[in-house]
């Protein structure tokens, strides 16, 4: 079963959640059941940019090429790679590798493949990307996943933001729970601004949640690859 791909690349470092500073490969699906009104990853969605439909086989192959043996650890991210059955098979066959596969997805799609996951990151979305969080599916979602390698992350861009976060880590007080600044220009080349403005951002995200009791077991986190390269892609 072929899976859209928009990109392949690395290693290089996780930059978020649950895994930062892991190095890893990603593997970037194309196609996204929402349109978050922030999303950095915009192109695999919104037209802008053909995928390329693979069998997991090719997808290896390309790792391979593309890494070597310079990696071993997969992500794969979208897009809502959770749209795609095929990823069954490309999770199988990076295991026969040895290489360890984590998912990042926003939990609003079920699969049955998630179970064989390493690192699952789930992502639910505040109120300022304009996406609703289906709660019944998401419970679903916690419930497959209680006995394996899960977290949520909540990017946060507002005040308003930062009480949805409170709202899903006291809903699923037992997961492990990670706050993530969001990046408010991600189209800008200027690097320097950009990294002032996310460590401010960041100081603000972590002044917030020292505040807050709920906050009590969370990690506050920005995202490493935007500090260290900006919004350029493929890193
Ligand atoms: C591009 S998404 C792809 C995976 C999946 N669709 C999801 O949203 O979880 C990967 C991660 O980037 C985060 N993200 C997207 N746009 C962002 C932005 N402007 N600032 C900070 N994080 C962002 C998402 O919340 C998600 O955690
Ligand atoms: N280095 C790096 N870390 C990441 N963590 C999540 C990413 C994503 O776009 O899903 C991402 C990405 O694109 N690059
Ligand atoms: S769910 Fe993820 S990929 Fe989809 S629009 Fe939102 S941030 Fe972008
Ligand atoms: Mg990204």
């Amino acid at each position: 079963m072929k899976i859209p791909v928009m990109e392949v690349f690395g290693p290089t470092i996780q930059g978020e959640g649950m895994v930062i500073g892991q190095k890893t490969m990603f593997v970037r699906t194309g196609g996204c059941d929402y349109s978050c009104s922030w999303c950095d990853s915009r192109f695999t969605w919104d037209g802008s940019a053909r995928s390329e439909l693979l069998e997991a086989e090719a997808i290896v192959e390309q790792l391979k090429q593309i890494g070597g043996d310079l990696f071993s650890h997969v992500t794969i991210s979208g897009g809502n790679p959770a749209l795609h059955k095929g990823i069954a098979n490309l999770v199988t066959l990076c295991h026969e590798q040895g290489w360890k596969v984590a998912v990042e997805t926003q939990g609003s799609i079920w699969q049955n493949w998630m179970r064989e996951i390493d690192d699952v990151t789930i992502s639910p979305k505040p109120p300022s990307s304009l996406m609703e969080t289906d709660y019944e599916k998401l419970d679903f979602y916690i419930k497959q996943l209680e006995e394996r390698n899960v977290s949520l992350k909540v990017v946060v861009f507002d005040d308003e933001d930062f009480r949805f976060a409170e709202l899903i880590h006291s809903r699923y007080p037992h997961i492990p729970f990670y706050l993530q600044i969001g990046n408010e220009d991600v189209a800008t080349t200027d690097d320097h601004a950009l990294l002032s403005t996310l460590l401010k951002r960041y100081e603000w995200l972590i002044e917030k949640a020292t505040k807050s009791h709920v906050m009590n077991d969370a990690k506050v986190l920005p995202q490493l690859h935007t500090l260290i390269w900006g919004n350029k892609r493929g890193v």
